[in-house]
């Protein structure tokens, strides 16, 4: 079974919530999926996946919680080519420039690292949608066969 790490970077929460969301939805498609707000390289090596998903907050920025998980990535001296990843940003796009730049940067960190991409950054647009589950549906139903 393939294990998926969900690593959650919130300020307030809603991220979080669609973390759970998309973790209940692998589990029924048989993936074995773990929601976190810290990890460690360490834990990133026992799964098949690295699944990053982050709110951006400040102007820009990557949220508190997760950033000693992404400082451990940034500073480590590893080749992460034996890693895949996968990026679902949220933001908000009246903040322009920085919309969604957490994932970004997350994004630019790992690609330096070398790390495996395995599905194209996906930015959510928070208040483009009423049913906060559905670009996640739609994440679903074009990738999750490619994890
Ligand atoms: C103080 C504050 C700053 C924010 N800054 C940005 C930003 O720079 N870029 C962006 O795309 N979204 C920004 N957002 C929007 C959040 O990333 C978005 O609402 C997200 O869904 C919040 O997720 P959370 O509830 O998990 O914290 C900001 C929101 C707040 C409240």
């Amino acid at each position: 079974m393939k294990r998926i790490l969900i690593v959650v970077g919130s300020v307030y929460g809603s991220t979080i919530q669609m973390a759970n969301y998309i973790s209940r939805k692998l589990d029924k498609y048989g993936y074995e999926a773990e929601v976190t707000e810290s990890s460690s390289l360490e834990n990133v090596k026992k799964s098949n996946l690295l699944l990053i998903m982050t709110a951006t907050t400040g102007q820009g920025d990557i949220p508190q919680n997760i950033t000693p998980f992404v400082d451990e990535i940034k500073e480590s001296q590893e080749d992460l080519n034996d890693i895949n990843y996968a990026i679902i940003s949220f933001g908000d796009s009246g903040y322009g420039p920085t919309f969604c730049n957490s994932g970004r940067t997350i994004q630019s960190i790992l690609e330096n690292r070398n790390g495996n991409c395995v599905i194209p950054p996906f930015e959510i647009d928070t208040v483009e949608y009423l049913d906060p589950e559905e670009p996640i549906n739609i994440w679903c139903e074009n990738y999750i066969d490619k994890l």
